[in-house]
């Protein structure tokens, strides 16, 4: 017999199916919600709540679906607090710096990757993650690369192959760009779901990011970019044109970057009719390399589809808390708190192509959907000790998630 758990008395809850509530985030005031197993079986006034054998009240708190991260490079070893000191000082950001942590990474042995690993996703749950990509991209080399994907797989429940990072330190570009479309994806693809590329200058450049998302592309891959990060270039249109998953950063957008973004989900679409390319902002990462703030307000005000990510890595981002990110996205990006928790629930699932039933994880499974509280739904929920998710931007930098449920199963 499956165990079913009822979470009574929620004073808020969103959704995100516009069908079960009102307004955007589908929000039903004075709800319950009721998990079987794995999934969500069924939401509702709390006043028509079946019985259950097991029952929370929930105090009238907001109830909302688990943060889905789609965006980190978790996989690595060593500190960059000396650069990031020195940006403090007025240094610029640039992509060289990867190879520090590059050199440490390939230096730990696999229990060190996996420890920080498990230690960087306990601090992410416990700030109301349940669904979390991560990339490797730190390790460079066929064999760091692919022991970097094993680690990764172990925790997340999306890998991504980020090979074409930058071309490690002492190696000939040209050289390089062979091994990443060639042996070096061929041993990796079977571990990963996507392929990433940091399309920026001191990185790859347009005819060498073109190349590697179609070589990805006819191995059967999904792509990412890492585009206008440092300043305006072709990743966004890239990623566009290659049918990319996302393209994540933004932080130099033209007005055709915003329109192909919106574009590329045709009309009215917003995910639902064909798949376009998520736009993905990073709001610690700008904070954290004082870059300009990706216009997320342009972009949802265009019709683009929005996802809000940590990107925590030791360079540029060394924070998992999408809570921290959905509040700055807020205050700063000037994103409604409704959009922000949308973009940073079901924006992430559909950047991660897991919006919908039958998405494959790195183990090769079939999985349910998530990003929504919503029958059939994957069951991963965060209750907030705040009576509304506004809380979270009213009250930036508390600590609001009291307890998450990742799959039925209560992990904080
Ligand atoms: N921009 C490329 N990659 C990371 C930074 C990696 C690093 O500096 O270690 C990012 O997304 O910001
Ligand atoms: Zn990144």
């Amino acid at each position: 017999m499956v165990r079913t758990l009822l979470i009574d008395n929620i004073g808020e809850l969103t959704t995100n199916d516009e069908t079960l509530g009102s307004g955007l985030g589908g929000r039903l005031a004075d709800a319950a919600v009721l998990i079987e197993g794995e999934r969500i079986a069924w939401v509702g006034p709390a006043a028509q709540a079946p019985a259950a054998d097991e029952r929370i009240d929930a105090e009238g708190r907001a109830l909302l679906p688990g943060w889905v991260d789609s965006h980190t490079h978790m996989v690595f070893a060593g500190d960059r607090t000396a650069e990031f000191e020195a940006r403090m000082a007025g240094e610029a950001y640039a992509a060289g710096g990867i190879n520090v942590t590059v050199n440490a990474t390939r230096a730990a042995s696999d229990a060190e990757l996996e420890a920080n690993l498990a230690r960087l996703v306990g601090e992410a749950r416990r700030d109301g993650t349940t669904t979390m990509e991560t990339k490797t991209g730190y390790g460079l080399t066929v064999a760091d690369e692919v022991r970097s994907a094993r680690v990764a797989a172990t925790q997340a429940d999306a890998v991504t192959f980020l090979g074409a990072h930058v071309v490690p330190a002492g190696v000939d570009p040209a050289a390089y760009l062979d091994l990443v479309t060639g042996k070096m994806l061929d041993a990796v693809a079977p571990l990963v779901s996507a392929v990433d590329v940091f399309c920026e200058s001191g990185a790859f450049d347009e005819a060498q990011t073109r190349r590697i998302l179609e070589t990805a592309a006819a191995k059967g891959l999904a792509t990412r970019v890492h585009g206008n990060q440092l300043g305006h270039g072709p990743g966004t249109q890239l990623a566009v044109e290659h049918g990319s998953l996302s393209v994540d950063h933004l932080g130099f957008l033209t007005d055709d970057d915003i329109a192909a973004l919106a574009g590329s989900w045709g009309e009215g679409s917003r995910g639902t009719v064909a798949r376009g390319t998520v736009a993905t902002v990073l709001p610690a990462c700008d904070l954290s390399t004082r870059m300009p703030l990706a216009p997320a307000r342009k972009l949802v005000d265009a019709g683009a589809v929005v996802a809000i990510a940590s990107n925590c890595n030791p360079g540029t981002s060394y924070t998992s808390s999408m809570g921290f990110c959905v509040a700055t996205a807020v205050l700063q990006m000037g994103l409604t708190v409704q959009e922000a928790v949308r973009a940073a629930t079901l924006g992430g699932a559909i950047a991660l192509g897991m919006h919908e039933d039958g998405w494959i994880d790195p183990r090769g499974a079939a999985q349910p959907r998530v990003g929504v509280v919503s029958p059939g739904a994957r069951a991963d929920l965060q209750l907030l000790n705040a009576p509304s998710v506004t809380h979270l931007a009213y009250r930036p930098g508390m600590r609001l998630t009291e307890a998450v449920w990742k799959a039925g199963t209560r992990v904080v």
